[in-house]
């Protein structure tokens, strides 16, 4: 029997669209699925390549034992009413390139992207992924005027669980007891705060020397470099697409989970008018508060001048959108 009048409430299946079905953008959908958090539609330019993914994923259910809807599709009319929309569209770096060396090529694929997949979707929840991360977003903000809790790029959760592995494998301890945050820039100008990274709630300044942990925290602002020179072709993919299910988890399930993402600050750590990487708790609304946390002078000193190589970088990637 078909029901008559359907709950809205009952009925609501969530949806997510990924936009670039690469890399990132394919096993982001997978997780989704297979976490069966949402609906995916995977969009991306090359015809035949979305849907093919999609039909790949969908063969799969039966054995990844989910219900989820996933579509193909290179077309944003079907990706009307999502209800969380996290582009990864745009190229990665070869090695011997700077994430900003991304951004010429990057930043008309992502004001594009942003522009037509909130036309569809004006209540969505926008996550960027693409890069370089912190120039993306803000370009992203400009191009929907989004309001700041509804947009937040993807870029803290990664760094920090980086280090969480790197401490981990230092002291040879459960990943799982190991706790980081890392603020700033998603660049070699990333703030991971060693102050704020503990085992079991111990601070690891009690747990390793100076210079150890000095060795952790250059691996992983040079994290992403260290995957590009070993694959020598495309960049890292699967703990960016984990971390990036974590941020679509945490704002489904509305359990406000506390991480970094790179935010529009408004004053908070003396800085405005600015995407950069900053504790937030991420719930149905999205960004549901910024944390300022207490830094030393030193911490916010790097956090400034995190903040004004990004702030650069985005007046260059403004000028280079407005001369096309
Ligand atoms: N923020 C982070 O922490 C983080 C982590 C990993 C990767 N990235 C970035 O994410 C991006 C994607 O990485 P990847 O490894 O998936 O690359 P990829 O090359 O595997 O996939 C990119 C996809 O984007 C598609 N695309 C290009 N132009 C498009 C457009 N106009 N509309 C829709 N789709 C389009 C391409 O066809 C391709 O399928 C890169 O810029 C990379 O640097 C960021
Ligand atoms: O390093 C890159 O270019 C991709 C991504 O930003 C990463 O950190 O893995």
């Amino acid at each position: 029997m078909m029901p008559t009048d359907v709950n809205p409430l009952v009925c609501h299946s969530p949806r997510v669209t990924v936009i670039g079905a690469g890399k990132v953008g394919s096993t982001l959908a997978q997780r989704i699925a297979e976490k069966n958090l949402a609906d995916v539609v995977l969009l991306d330019v090359v015809q035949g390549m979305p849907q093919g993914l999609a039909l790949d994923l969908l063969e799969a259910k039966g054995i990844s034992l989910h219900d989820r809807r996933i579509s193909g599709t290179t077309d944003y009319a079907d990706t009307a009413n999502s209800d969380v929309v996290v582009i990864t569209a745009g190229i990665p770096r070869k090695p011997g390139m700077s994430r900003d060396d991304l951004m010429k090529t990057n930043a008309k694929i992502v004001v594009e992207a942003a522009k037509k997949a909130i036309a569809q979707s004006p209540q969505a929840i926008l996550i960027v992924v693409t890069n370089p991360l912190d120039v993306m977003t803000y370009l992203a903000w400009q191009a929907t005027d989004l309001p700041r809790d509804r947009i937040m790029g993807m870029a803290g959760v990664l760094d920090s669980a980086r280090f969480q592995a790197f401490i981990a494998m230092e002291l040879g301890v459960s990943v799982m007891d190991v706790q980081t945050m890392v603020l700033g820039s998603h660049g070699d100008l990333m703030v991971p705060v060693a102050r704020y990274a503990t085992v079991a709630g111990v601070p690891i300044t009690e747990l390793m020397d100076a210079q150890a942990i000095d060795r952790l925290v250059a691996r992983t602002r040079n994290g992403g470099a260290e995957i590009v020179e070993l694959m020598q072709t495309g960049s890292a993919y699967f703990a960016p697409a984990a971390s990036t299910c974590l941020m679509v988890e945490s704002i489904l399930l509305n359990q406000s989970r506390l991480l970094p993402v790179a935010a529009y600050l408004q004053g908070e750590y003396g800085l405005e008018d600015i995407f950069i990487g900053v504790p937030c708790s991420l719930s149905c609304g999205g960004i549901g508060k910024v944390w300022e946390l207490k830094l030393t002078d030193t911490e916010l000193a790097a956090l400034h001048t995190s903040a004004a190589a990004v702030r650069q970088n985005v007046n260059r990637a403004k000028e280079m959108l407005e001369s096309n």
